[in-house]
């Protein structure tokens, strides 16, 4: 541990039917960079949220920290009901089994066909070792990333190698794997950045779509605002690593939501009156709806 990491303070469990529960979460990089400045943040299981804010406002770095891909400095973190900061090498390795990720960056195996590619997103369920080559050759596990092949609309490129698809094929892909892993819960980090509007939509309409047929938690950063308007119901924003709004979409002008990204200089007026929605919001609980898992 490093000397500007403090040991995480206990604190009491997560609730039954709660996803994540982040309080008081800083992340201070090595760097002297403070890109989470104190989060706090409840997510019921089953619901979805979508994550805005401007560049290096700390969206990515949130996102890391739920699974320890990034340490936290300070906080508390409960994900699906554990204690992320106490949990031991075993115990993380079984949570990250459980969430699923969808990144900008889809990393294919380029060589590989589509089919083996999905095939692999089982690995983690894996518990007795085995190679790449005996898990691709086993029947079931082929009928499986068929089915999930299928389920995002691409059994007809199954055999392909994976560098033929195009970039919105190829998140369909990234999808699929991510189904082969039976995750409860997906994190998806601005997963259509690189993708044109069309194919941006079709895979939002499966992230979406995958969420609710299997009552999985989603959390989905995103930079476009008409997206967050016609998929989000929950948005959470953050401006410089905290959380400067948490709210229902619906209620929300557009003005509200292009000045997540004003320049900083222009910050006090309107984050005085995001702020005050949000306490409102909270108030009220209209920005929540509680799914049990
Ligand atoms: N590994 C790192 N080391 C040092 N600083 C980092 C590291 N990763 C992120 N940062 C910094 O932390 C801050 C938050 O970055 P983060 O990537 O979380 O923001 P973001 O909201 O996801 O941005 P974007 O929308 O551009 O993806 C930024 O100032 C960034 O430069």
């Amino acid at each position: 541990m490093s000397s500007h990491q403090l040991p995480a303070p206990r604190s009491a469990p997560a609730r039954p039917g709660q996803a994540v529960r982040v309080s008081g979460l800083v992340k201070e990089f090595a760097t002297g960079t403070r890109a989470l400045d104190g989060v706090d943040l409840e997510i019921s299981a089953g619901e979805t949220v979508v994550l805005l804010g401007a560049n290096g406002s700390g969206k990515s770095t949130l996102l890391k920290c739920l699974t320890r891909l990034v340490e936290p400095t300070e906080g508390t973190l409960h994900l699906l009901g554990r204690d992320v900061r106490a949990a031991g090498r075993a115990e993380l390795s079984g949570l990250r089994r459980e969430v699923g990720v969808v990144f900008q960056h889809i990393n294919l195996v380029d060589q590989l066909s589509v089919l083996t590619n999905v095939v692999h997103g089982a690995l983690g369920r894996e518990h007795s070792p085995r190679t790449w080559f005996a898990m691709t050759a086993r029947a079931e596990l082929r009928e499986e990333a068929m089915e999930a092949l299928g389920r995002v609309g691409l059994a007809h490129v199954a055999g392909r190698r994976a560098e033929q698809l195009s970039g919105g094929q190829r998140q369909r892909v990234a999808v699929a794997r991510m189904l082969m892993q039976r995750p409860r819960m997906v994190l998806a980090d601005e997963p259509v950045a690189a993708l044109d509007p069309r194919a941006g939509r079709a895979v939002m309409d499966l992230l979406w779509e995958i969420a609710e047929e299997r009552r999985l938690t989603l959390v989905c950063t995103l930079h476009q605002l008409p997206l967050a308007r016609d998929y989000a119901r929950r948005v959470v924003a953050l401006r410089a690593g905290r959380v400067e709004l948490d709210a229902d979409i619906a209620v929300l002008a557009d003005t509200e939501l292009d000045g997540l990204y004003a320049a900083e200089r222009e910050d006090e007026g309107l984050a005085g009156d995001l702020g005050t929605r949000t306490a409102a919001h909270r108030a009220t609980g209209a920005h929540r709806e509680a799914v049990d898992a």
